[in-house]
């Protein structure tokens, strides 16, 4: 897919130089989409996470008041409960700047009430922004142009997919999309630990769980077929699939998901009251 690279007269801030900031900011640097010296953040108490984003060129300023200055779309990405704190201290500084709230469970109405700035969009992106492959979703505030929705759909849409929903879906989003890679990984891991105790080495069992949830997700989403079907094709007669689905049942493996959804969308609502 060709990318939209951003004009010149943009450039992008973080203010919270975590784990999401820099999935996000790797995933823009790879894409090409912006330059990492077009992209900047100010270390907070760890100067690893400095280190962290100059590896791959990102710049480090002085404070959260340097990134807004610099930036003309701006990441909020500390954790929820800080965010009132950073648009208190930002405030003044906000003007005609583009906002973007990565928080869980915090609303536009309350992003806007906070910061006194009406040009926000609300993003729940996820980790794997950092290889291409984030699956994000966007809400957008009322004093946006067109064109400044479109900026960050360009950014969210290079490092992954991107869609633009209603903001009431977004604690149900958080707890698939925003916290679900974390499901997977305790997947691979626990799938490669099976391997280990059936006989593999550790290397392999990993890199064969990790290229089976891989490929599997890659069926998923271009197979067009509705995974019961592809779980079917999979499944042989008195096979070993279906011994092995028919233990995940026991186990109330389905369930179990449907529950670690809904626990972190609640959770998501919560942060929001
Ligand atoms: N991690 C994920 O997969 C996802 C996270 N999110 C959202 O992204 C946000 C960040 O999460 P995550 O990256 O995991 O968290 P992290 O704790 O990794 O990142 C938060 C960063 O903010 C820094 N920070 C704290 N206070 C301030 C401050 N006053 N000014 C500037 N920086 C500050 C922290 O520094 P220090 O540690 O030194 O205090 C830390 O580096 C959260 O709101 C979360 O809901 C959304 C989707 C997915
Ligand atoms: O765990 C969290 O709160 C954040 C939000 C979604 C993923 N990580």
């Amino acid at each position: 897919m060709a990318i939209n690279v951003l004009p010149d007269y943009c450039s992008l801030g973080f203010i919270g130089p975590g784990k999401m900031a820099e999935s996000i900011a790797r995933g823009v640097v790879k894409s090409g989409i912006l330059p990492a010296n077009r992209i900047c953040t100010a270390s907070h108490r760890n100067k690893t996470r400095e280190d962290v984003f100059q590896s791959f060129g990102v710049n480090i300023v002085e404070n959260n008041k340097q990134v807004v200055k610099n930036s003309t779309i701006i990441f909020i990405s500390v954790k929820p409960q800080i965010v009132k704190k950073v648009l208190v201290e930002l405030k003044d500084d906000l003007n005609d700047k583009i906002l973007v709230s990565i928080a869980a469970g915090i609303k536009l109405k309350d992003l806007q009430e906070l910061s006194g700035h009406d040009r926000f969009i609300r993003v729940m992106p996820n980790t794997p922004s950092a290889v291409g492959e984030a699956a994000s979703v966007m809400a957008r505030g009322d004093g946006l142009e067109e064109k400044d929705v479109k900026y960050v759909s360009d950014i969210l849409g290079a490092v992954g997919k991107i869609w633009e929903i209603e903001e009431k879906y977004f604690d149900a989003v958080t707890g698939l999309s925003g916290s679900g890679p974390a499901y997977i990984y305790l997947a691979i891991e626990a799938m490669a630990d099976g391997a280990v105790a059936a006989g593999l080495t550790r290397d392999l069992a990993l890199n064969l769980a990790s290229q089976t949830v891989l490929g599997a997700a890659t069926m998923a989403t271009q197979s067009g077929k509705h995974p019961g079907q592809l779980k079917d094709d999979v499944t042989s007669p008195a096979g070993t699939t279906i011994a092995g689905v028919h233990e995940l049942e026991k186990g109330g493996f389905r369930g179990i998901l449907m529950n670690a959804v809904c626990a972190a969308a609640n959770r998501s609502r919560e942060l929001s009251s």
